[in-house]
């Protein structure tokens, strides 16, 4: 990974900054691309390395994504690895219960950021004639979830987007893959534990982790792993794929 150039979005968060952490430990320079602005400060520092350079944006916005893949390539030239990671969670409510609004903002972060984000970074490793991107997918892109349906239906998109762009980009030398982590020890999980057992959120956490063959939640550096190795050469035949970190969840 020496000289590897790494643009990660939802870079501030806690899937990001692991994967960020597990890239510089190879050599990497990594770009860390987040909508909140305090956040990436914080994970610069945290993660306490001069190869991280901080791009505010949001993913939603295609111009805002023109710009990170512009600044990115001004100053080191490429982009050999795209982690299209950022997302949101959503209000938990049912079909009846949810407005287009929260619909569509769900949709735009982790469906149109993941679409915007491939096409630009696409057009840029076509003309470099190289690339790998791993998106950010969940087992919430294979299964329903009563009360989450904007997200269910946001990951199953990233799939099919996953295994399209594979396709399409296959003949460029670019691998697309994604991972499809489920209960991941983040602000996301903590969250969702607060939504569905209120000022309990240990109750519902002993509620997820029944559901897990390992009886765990994973870690983010868990994840992380997975997504370097779909990004580096030893997954050189490898495109198309969904790589489950869920501690055995889809195998039940
Ligand atoms: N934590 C979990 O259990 C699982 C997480 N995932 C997925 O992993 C990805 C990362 O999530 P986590 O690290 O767990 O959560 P997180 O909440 O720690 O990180 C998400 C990051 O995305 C950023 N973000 C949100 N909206 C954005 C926008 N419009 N533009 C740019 N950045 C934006 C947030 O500021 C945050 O830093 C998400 O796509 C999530 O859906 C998938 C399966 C399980
Ligand atoms: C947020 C998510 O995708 C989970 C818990 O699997």
């Amino acid at each position: 990974m020496k000289d590897k150039i790494i643009l990660i979005t939802g870079g501030a968060g806690g899937i990001g900054q692991a994967s960020a952490k597990e890239f510089l430990d190879h050599g990497a320079k990594v770009i860390l691309v987040d909508l909140n602005e305090e956040a990436l400060k914080n994970a610069k520092s945290n993660l306490g390395d001069e190869n991280i350079h901080l791009i505010k944006a949001d993913v939603t916005n295609e111009e805002d994504v023109e710009n990170y893949v512009r600044e990115t390539v001004d100053r080191f030239g490429k982009i050999d690895i795209f982690f299209n990671n950022a997302g949101i969670n959503g209000p938990f409510k049912e079909i009846k219960d949810l407005s287009k609004k929260e619909f569509d903002l769900v949709m735009s972060i982790n469906t149109t950021g993941v679409f915007l984000g491939m096409k630009h970074v696409i057009q840029q490793m076509e003309k470099q004639e190289h690339g790998t991107i791993v998106n950010t997918a969940s087992n919430a892109a294979y299964i329903g979830s009563a009360g989450m349906p904007a997200y269910i239906a946001s990951k199953h998109a990233v799939a099919g987007l996953t295994k399209t762009a594979a396709l399409e980009a296959a003949d460029s030398n670019i691998r697309v893959n994604a991972v499809a982590p489920a209960a991941i020890d983040t602000d996301m999980l903590s969250d969702i534990q607060n939504n569905l057992t209120p000022g309990e959120p240990e109750k519902s956490g002993e509620a997820i982790k029944a559901g897990i063959p390992f009886g765990r939640f994973g870690t983010p550096e868990e994840v992380a792993k997975v997504v370097y190795f779909l990004a580096s050469d030893n997954a050189s035949f490898v495109t198309g794929s969904m790589y489950n970190v869920d501690g055995g969840m889809q195998a039940d």
